[in-house]
């Protein structure tokens, strides 16, 4: 049997060559594979025949003279040159080896597969300079070498094996070529078969593919365009086919405005009596820039719009107030007003500070409809009714089968409804602390872990948050994370009481009173001193209240005005028009049936912690650090009243605390320094 030895100076192509070459004459010759090195003695490698690399020529040193030698040339692995076609026409690609020599030789061979406008460009340990930034490499088993950089592909091509022709020489030198004809022909033709299955197998798949795609675009009911370079048709589905009409005027317009809105992604096109959405896609696959164009009716897009908006609006999903309906005439409404308009247009949270009533969920709906996000939903959530246990799953769902008698399949989310649109936290200030600290999560990460669930769902909402509680104090006493409150605050606005802007009163009067059908361009100057005289603690939510009130009788009734003024100042019930202006006189209240000495120990206790009593808890300390020997349900009647007032809020099973008012009128109290 011949002896084959081959001589080579690197190993993972040693092992490699060594592989091919036994397959190839592993019957009929014996393959030796030595790795030239300190360890071999020059002149001492032997065979029937020596094979040694191209460009490796001066391995001939460590063959014994006399010995018969061929160089031979490598050639890339026909089974691996497909991995280059999925490289884009016209990339440069770095081409990776460990010498400068096998790099250049690879190179070479690379440019003889012709594979269509790819420009490769050498880089090998030790190179000083070399083309940085090419979006690909190629290299030849020899990832490790392949330098840093951000490629979008590294594509393996393996070690680079003998070539064909040199295993033809190889056996024809060893006297084997008879015997082994049939065996190197099918080496030679096997990957270039293997490619060609292939090629037919995926053209199949793509004639199939394609087939599928053109009955999908022919039913579209969106127009499609394919336009070439110079902006001519390509493709046309029916659809657009009717959109364009029979002439080509409709065509060469909007071609027209394709070259006026080069710039744009999107834009709108009139064709007659018909308008549509254009929205143009850039195809780079290929040499050709072609030019997809999508066609939508405009009123297709309002039809499904409106359907849309119609399933939100009867899941109560949106909101239905706008900037236009909010009456006001003060100067700093409408400075507030300028200044909301501003924040709609952005995507920050934004914080609404304002008493019960004094219209913040008003103002948070016309932030909505003004913004961006106005065909979203608007999901409201108010923290102080939302029960406790089940706060949780309202606000980020459940998932399936996350409790018993959960529904299958899960449940939605508050947060996961307002996806694309925006969530109005109320009265935020109620919320738990527990929940308070989800909240920041879901706040900072914009994900949303349903209840019993493991996966996150990403949520896109705005944030509008409101509480008529000082957050401030909240923060201080601990009962509101601060972390979440700086991130909520990041837009501020305060909602000033109407009793502090009182040329709104009248319009919003007049509005409420048009509302509930009765005439009010004759209020008299009783009807209006009343109203404008009275504090309105309920704010505008109580003058709406009065108007709904009043309309049931102001029809029929000349003397309404007198009932107006028996229902802002109930008998045994104070906080009237007189006492108002009594009271901002002296800046005192004056209470008929409440002794202002109690009003103040009640605040004074409520502003101190806890912060929130119990009626007996306050029953109590007011017995104790007052000496008030109320009765229980004296103390109920009068927190009743001071709620009324604005002062305080109760709310039962959480307390009684104070309300921006009542700390107002202490901080008042006690800058005056006056004694009780
Ligand atoms: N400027 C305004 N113009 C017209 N209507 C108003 C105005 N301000 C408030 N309202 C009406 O007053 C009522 C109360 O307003 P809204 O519910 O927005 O108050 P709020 O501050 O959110 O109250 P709460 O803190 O109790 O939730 C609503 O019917 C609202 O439409």
């Amino acid at each position: 049997m011949k002896l084959l030895t081959i001589l080579l100076r690197d190993r993972g192509t040693a092992v490699h060559t060594g592989k091919q070459l036994r397959e190839m004459f592993g019957e009929a010759a014996k393959v030796k594979v030595v790795l030239a090195g300190p360890a071999v003695t020059e002149g001492s490698v032997d065979g029937d025949l020596v094979v040694i690399s191209r460009r490796m020529e001066e391995l001939i040193r460590y063959v014994r003279p006399g010995t018969r030698v061929i160089v031979a040339d490598r050639a890339v692995n026909p089974d691996q040159v497909r991995q280059l076609f999925v490289i884009p026409a016209n990339s440069d690609v770095l081409v990776v080896n460990t010498t400068r020599e096998l790099t250049e030789e690879a190179i070479e061979q690379l440019e003889l597969y012709e594979v269509e406008g790819l420009r490769y460009h050498p880089y090998y340990p030790g190179i000083r300079d070399y083309r940085k930034n090419c979006p690909y490499a190629i290299t030849f088993g020899e990832m490790d070498a392949v330098p840093p950089g951000e490629y979008r592909s590294v594509t393996d091509l393996h070690s680079r094996a003998l070539s064909m022709e040199a295993c033809v020489l190889i056996a024809k030198e060893l006297g084997l070529y008879e015997q082994l004809r049939g065996k190197l022909a099918a080496g030679n033709i096997r990957p270039m078969v293997r490619l060609t299955q292939d090629l037919a197998k995926l053209h199949f798949k793509y004639a199939h593919t394609s087939e599928d795609l053109q009955k999908i675009i022919g039913l579209m009911e969106d127009g499609v365009l394919v336009l070439d370079q110079q902006m001519r048709p390509i493709f046309i589905n029916p659809m657009a086919e009717k959109m364009m009409g029979a002439g080509a005027e409709r065509l060469s317009a909007l071609v027209e405005q394709l070259r006026a809105h080069s710039a744009e992604q999107h834009f709108f096109y009139r064709a007659g009596s018909d308008s549509y959405y254009v929205e143009r896609i850039s195809s780079s696959s290929g040499r050709e820039r072609n030019t997809i164009v999508m066609l939508r009716d405009v009123r297709k897009i309002e039809r499904i719009e409106n359907s849309y908006r119609r399933a939100l609006t009867e899941k109560g999903l949106v909101a239905s107030y706008e900037f236009k309906d909010i009456i006001y005439r003060s100067a700093v409404m409408e400075e507030l007003i300028l200044t909301a308009r501003e924040f709609a247009r952005g995507e920050s949270t934004v914080f609404l500070h304002g008493e019960s009533g004094s219209g913040k969920e008003l103002l948070a709906q016309a932030i909505h409809n003004a913004s961006p996000r106005r065909s979203g939903a608007f999901v409201a959530v108010n923290f102080a009714s939302i029960s406790l246990s089940l706060s949780e799953s309202e606000l980020f769902g459940y998932a399936d089968g996350a409790f018993t008698g959960a529904r299958r399949g899960g449940r939605k989310g508050l947060f996961e409804l307002a996806h694309k649109g925006t969530i109005f936290l109320d009265e935020i200030g109620d919320a738990p602390l527990e929940l308070q600290k989800k909240l920041l999560r879901v706040i900072q990460e914009r994900k949303v872990l349903p209840v019993g669930g493991s996966k996150l769902i990403p949520v896109d909402v705005r944030i509008i948050a409101a509480s008529n509680q000082d957050m401030g104090k909240l923060v201080e006493r601990r009962e509101f994370r601060e972390d979440l409150y700086y991130r909520l605050n990041v837009l501020p606005l305060y909602l000033p009481p109407l009793r502090c802007r009182r040329e709104d009163i009248l319009p919003l009067f007049r509005r409420f009173l048009e509302e509930f059908h009765v005439d009010s361009r004759e209020l008299s100057k009783q009807v209006r001193s009343e109203i404008e005289g009275y504090p309105w603690p309920g704010n505008v939510r109580e003058l709406r209240n009065v108007a709904e009130y009043v309309s049931n009788f102001a029809r029929f009734d000349p003397n309404w005005p007198d009932r107006l003024h028996s229902v802002l100042h109930p008998p045994g019930h104070s906080g009237g028009a007189r006492e108002l202006q009594e009271e901002q006189r002296t800046q005192e209240p004056r209470e008929e049936s409440d002794d202002p000495r109690t009003v103040r120990a009640v605040l004074e206790l409520l502003d101190r912690p806890p912060y929130r009593f119990s009626r007996k808890e306050l029953t109590l300390e007011l017995a104790r650090e007052y000496g008030f020997a109320l009765s229980e349900s004296q103390v109920k009647g009068l927190v009743g009243r001071l709620k009324d007032r604005g002062l305080v809020n109760a709310v039962t099973g959480r307390g009684t605390f104070l309300q921006t008012a009542g700390q107002e009128l202490l901080r008042r109290w006690r800058t005056q320094a006056e004694s009780f």
